[in-house]
């Protein structure tokens, strides 16, 4: 796992490093900032020796970095260009010993410094320098970004983003890219193009990622991201924040790949129970039923409204379907007779293409009051349950819910434009309220834990994946893989899901293209990307097999 920090704790991370028990200099970890960023960014750019560099350098800290990354550039054969926004006297100490070794270099024909003031001639002369350098550092603004960008980082950002559009131009972002709010992915001027942020090619990134960098509009911005430590000590770079939130990776999943048992048998893996569909949306169903099969759950049970199940019998052969009651839909009658399986079940996942009915809800509400195993809830039981938050909050059971925008719209009440403005703290917060773990699906898709309120971000998962039945699929998923062998826990299976959800989706455009791949291919990739991590994790597939004679 990644963390995922905001502007105020990489402020407070920074402040440990330096003014806590480390003591390292400020100085220090800018240096280390800035020749951070010359090191990685040379094999991106094929070697900084030759090449003619700007290096825009904002009044802050950021630009302090770029400072520090003008010296290392000039040392490594480049001629960098640099432009200085601030007054020498406005910047930090560190960042003008910094500036002040730069001056000390101004002899050399290897760094230029220009003090940017605005004249017309600058401009002119800015603009020359942009179309004739391969390179652009973008050190104007970082973590200190917030509103809209002004004169005349905006202009610059602006000659930047025309320039690298028409011709061989790469750009480099400190930390992160100008006009990029840090903690949210927002950007500059959203409603008034000329605003507009710094698009990069890559984004080398200090201490921690950050979660502009992983959110959407930031994450167009960010390019190719690095992260590199600085200098940081080591506990300071996995000590959990306050409201801590991580990027998932690969390995975090790895509680659910364990090997099964070479003596397990179908009984081991999970019984899971799908109580959903109605007359019109019966493939929703099947396709929930499937994502639990391909993600290898040890029987599948399908309860559809009785007119719901002549459609579905038969069609997976592996899916044991009953109809339940008489009905094209559930009513709260219906519940005695699934109540008296469920007890069987290790999970249940109720809601892809259930209708809205009012008699649905009473029997969503019925089966949600009585028993113990977890529930995954998505699309219409989400629907139904809007506004029932005493009720859910109140049950005596593990509950996953895995809204998409508009739905947790609804169930939030939050419309989805201030939902967007800050996804984590509506997140956490309807965590908090509503005492479920929250798939908040989307790009990206976000997981907060009932129990710590940590949040997760799923790496995984394209925009081919934007259609009909993608998220019936990931809750058939998320059902089976928590009631698998290893029982993890509820939301370690709700991020295992979302991440092999994602991996599936990202091997089907490998395979199929971007366009047009389906749900059900989707499922069915999932078995090959568990196996091609297990191999990849060394984790064995298959225990040792007993050799007899
Ligand atoms: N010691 C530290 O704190 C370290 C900080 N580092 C760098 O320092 C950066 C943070 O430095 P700062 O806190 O000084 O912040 P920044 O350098 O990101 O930005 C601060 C400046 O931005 C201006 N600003 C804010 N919003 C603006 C807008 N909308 N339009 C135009 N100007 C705007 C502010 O007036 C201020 O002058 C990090 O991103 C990182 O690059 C690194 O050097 C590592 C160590
Ligand atoms: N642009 C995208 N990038 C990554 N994942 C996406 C993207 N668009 C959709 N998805 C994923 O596809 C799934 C869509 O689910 P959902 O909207 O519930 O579909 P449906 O209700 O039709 O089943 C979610 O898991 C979501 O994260
Ligand atoms: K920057």
């Amino acid at each position: 796992m990644q963390k995922l920090n905001t502007a105020a704790q990489m402020r407070q991370m920074d402040y440990t490093a330096m003014h806590g028990k480390y003591g390292i200099q400020p100085a220090v970890l800018m240096e280390n900032a800035g020749h951070a960023v010359a090191e990685r960014a040379d094999e991106y750019i094929h070697g900084w020796a030759g090449k003619d560099v700007v290096v825009v350098c904002g009044k802050g800290n950021n630009g302090g970095d770029g400072f520090v990354i003008a010296r290392h550039i000039a040392a490594a054969g480049a001629r960098a260009y640099v432009y200085i926004l601030g007054q020498a006297e406005e910047y930090s100490d560190e960042s003008q010993q910094h500036l002040s070794t730069l001056q000390a270099m101004e002899d050399d024909e290897s760094c230029l410094l220009t003090y940017f003031g605005g004249t017309e001639r600058e401009w002119r002369v800015l603009r020359q320098r942009l179309q004739s350098c391969q390179v652009v550092v973008d050190a104007m603004l970082g973590t200190g970004f917030h509103g809209n960008l002004r004169e005349p980082v905006s202009s610059i950002v602006g000659l930047i983003n025309e320039i690298a559009a028409a011709g061989a131009l790469t750009v480099i972002a400190v930390d992160v890219p100008t006009g990029v709010n840090s903690d949210t992915g927002a950007v500059s001027g959203s409603d008034e193009e000329e605003n507009g942020p710094l698009f990069a090619d890559m984004t080398v990134t200090f201490g921690a990622l950050k979660r502009g960098l992983v959110l959407y509009p930031g994450r167009t911005c960010a390019g190719h991201v690095e992260l590199d430590a600085i200098g940081m000590p080591a506990p300071l770079l996995v000590q959990p924040e306050e409201k801590p939130a991580y990027l998932l990776q690969e390995s975090d999943i790895a509680e659910v790949l364990v090997p099964r048992s070479p003596d397990s048998h179908k009984g081991s893996h999970g019984t899971i129970g799908i109580v959903t569909g109605c007359s019109d949306m019966a493939g929703a169903a099947l396709m929930a039923a499937h994502g639990a099969v391909r993600s290898g759950a040890g029987k599948v049970f399908l309860r559809v409204p009785a007119q719901t199940a002549p459609y579905c019998i038969g069609r997976q052969p592996e899916i044991m379907v009953r109809g339940v009651g008489q009905g094209e839909y559930f009513t709260e009658a219906d519940a005695v007779s699934v109540l008296d399986e469920c007890a069987a079940w290790s999970v249940i996942a109720m809601g892809p293409g259930m209708g809205r009915h009012e008699e649905t809800k009473a029997f969503v509400k019925a089966i949600l009051a009585h028993g113990e195993c977890p529930v995954v809830l998505d699309a219409d039981a989400l629907n139904l349950l809007a506004g029932e938050k005493d009720f859910v909050s109140s049950l005596d059971r593990q509950v996953i819910m895995t809204p998409h925008l508009a739905e947790f719209s609804r169930l939030s009440g939050l419309s989805v434009a201030e939902i967007q403005e800050d996804p984590f703290a509506a997140a956490v917060q309807f965590v908090k309220e509503w005492r479920v773990t929250l798939v908040l699906k989307g790009a990206p898709t976000l997981v907060v834990s009932a129990k710590t309120g940590n949040v997760y971000v799923n790496p995984t998962g394209n925009a081919g994946m934007a259609c009909g039945g993608m998220g019936d699929i990931l809750t058939g998923m998320i059902a089976a893989i928590s009631a698998r062998e290893s029982r993890p826990d509820i939301c370690s299976a709700a991020c295992a899901g979302v991440y092999l959800h994602g991996a599936a989706g990202d091997a089907c455009r490998r395979q199929i293209g971007s366009y047009g791949f389906t749900p059900m291919e989707v499922a069915d990739a999932v078995p090959g990307v568990i196996r091609r991590m297990e191999e990849e994790m060394a984790v064995p597939l298959l225990q040792a097999p007993m050799i007899l004679d």
